[in-house]
């Protein structure tokens, strides 16, 4: 491998299942060394990580990195977004952090949005209705539910802003990470007193948002860091505002990302606020808005099902009148924190292999229910979706996007656009350059394009029908929930 042209960089991806660490030359965007720790997520009715196992993973995927990753001038942690990470005073986690796909502050959720004006209320002040995935819904549970941690509690981070934290001692996030806190007021851009009051939160214990483009520090002097020291700490991100700067995203541009959760956003100008709560009027990691819908249920749904039935993830068939609703942890989109996988129209004649593409087609379609909403209305309608994550390297989700979206779909050769995203945050700080512009620089969306086939107006409509005609059984909670 030949040296590197310019400075190296650091991305990071600390998502749900795994940390992705790469070094990335600046001058050409070339990745000369990549690293992968997992995480363990707990089963059961909730989902906890420890935070401290994200630290550990990190510098496993750095060490894995080799020497580059000492020789890297700047870094940035792109992570999950939205989990409740609660420090006592000496800067040590008070328990596990309760993570986005945790449902159990759905009735929080319920609560806080009729408590404080409505849906609509919160739509305008913080761009999303909140679901029981947003941080401010996990804050009020841990109170009512643990009020010794709440109490013992001294500061209040994300994912993303206890890894940046670790690296240069100060508390600090950014506009995309805090806008999914339920406690950012999109409007005014900064921490929300009346409803962080509503909530009995501290605004002393949140960390100082850093704006777009600012150095949050440097890699302090210590010495089980994986840097050296004084290496610049760029602001880092949400993991989906981090693919959107990976992408170097334009408005117009949908994405799909398909990994634990399944995503559908795109870049726009201006400030989203969809009182349905399909849509979380995130902000991007620049200065504009990320309107985006999640799903709890999707690669590991869908691998789940296909486990279930003892087959590969690629035994699909086509020909299915089968409706599967792969629910399996509640659902976010929609809203349905309640809801378990459900099952209607099977016959004899059913194969396991019909049955696994149908846990496909209803994975997707609650995802491109959205895709109107996320786009602005002048948006060009022939414009691929880029289809990112994981589960973008599988062929059945490839055709199965495909058949359902009525686009065509651009599959980006680079795999981990979120750690990529966060090099070009690392390269924006250490360079002022725009990080997306950076991200185009690097050509980091070029990929085959896969042409649009006629939409599978049927089996949309078979799955819409099912939902609705379920739901009082969908809205139901069952024994393990
Ligand atoms: N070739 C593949 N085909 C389909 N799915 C895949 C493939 N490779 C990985 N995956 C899926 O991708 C998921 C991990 O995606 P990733 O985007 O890394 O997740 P996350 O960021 O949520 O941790 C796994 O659940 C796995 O099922
Ligand atoms: O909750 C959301 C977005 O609102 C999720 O997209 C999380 O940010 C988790 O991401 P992955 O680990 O699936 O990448």
């Amino acid at each position: 491998m030949s040296a590197a042209e310019g400075p190296l960089v650091v991305g990071v991806d600390s998502s749900t299942q795994s940390t992705k660490a790469l070094v990335v030359d600046v001058a050409t965007g070339r990745v000369v060394a990549t690293g992968q720790a997992p995480h363990t997520v707990s089963s059961g009715a909730g989902r906890e990580s420890d935070p401290r196992q994200w630290w550990d993973a990190l510098c496993e995927a750095l060490r894995q990195c080799g020497e580059a990753a000492h020789e890297a001038a700047a870094v940035s942690v792109g992570g999950q977004q939205h989990g409740l990470v609660t420090l006592d005073e000496r800067g040590e986690p008070v328990r596990p952090a309760l993570l986005w796909n945790d449902v159990r502050s759905a009735p929080q959720a319920r609560r806080l949005t009729e408590e404080l004006g409505g849906a609509k209320f919160w739509a305008e002040r913080t761009g999303s209705v909140p679901a029981a995935s947003f941080t401010v819904t996990k804050w009020a549970w841990l109170a009512e539910h643990e009020p010794e941690a709440a109490r013992a509690t001294k500061a209040v981070r994300l994912p993303h802003d206890y890894l940046t934290e670790r690296l240069t001692g100060q508390g600090t996030t950014d506009r995309g990470d805090a806008s999914g806190t339920g406690w950012w007021a999109s409007g005014t851009e900064s921490y929300d007193e009346e409803i962080l009051a509503h909530v009995g939160l501290d605004p002393a214990l949140l960390p100082r948002v850093v704006r777009p483009g600012e150095v949050a520090g440097t890699v302090r002097d210590s010495h089980d860091l994986p840097f050296s020291k004084g290496t610049l700490v760029a602001p880092g991100t949400g993991d989906n505002a981090a693919a959107a700067l990976g992408l170097g995203l334009r408005p117009g541009m949908p994405v799909m990302s398909l990994g634990t959760s399944g995503t559908l956003y795109a870049v726009s100008q201006r400030r989203p606020a969809d009182p349905s709560g399909t849509v979380a009027g995130f902000a991007d990691a620049r200065g504009d808005w990320l309107p985006l819908a999640c799903t709890l249920n999707c690669t590991l749904a869908v691998d789940r099902v296909a486990a279930l039935l003892g087959l590969d993830r690629e035994a699909v068939e086509p020909g299915t009148a089968v409706t599967l609703l792969p629910y399996l942890d509640g659902e976010r989109t929609p809203n349905l924190p309640n809801a378990s996988g459900l099952l209607h129209g099977l016959r004899h004649d059913t194969t396991a292999g019909q049955l696994l593409q149908a846990a496909y087609d209803g994975a997707v379609h609650s995802l491109l229910g959205a895709l109107d909403l996320v786009l602005d209305q002048d948006a060009d309608p022939s414009a691929p979706l880029l289809l990112i994550g994981g589960g973008a390297r599988g062929e059945a989700w490839q055709q199965t996007v495909l058949r359902l979206s009525g686009r065509p779909v651009q599959v980006p050769k680079a795999k981990e656009l979120v750690a990529l995203g966060a090099a070009a945050q690392a390269a924006g700080v250490l360079t002022g350059e725009d990080p997306a512009a950076v991200a185009r620089r690097w050509n980091t969306a070029a990929g085959p394009v896969l042409d649009a086939v006629e939409r599978d107006e049927e089996t949309l409509a078979r799955i819409a029908g099912v939902l609705s005609d379920a739901a009082p059984l969908l809205e139901r909670p069952t024994d393990t929930h």
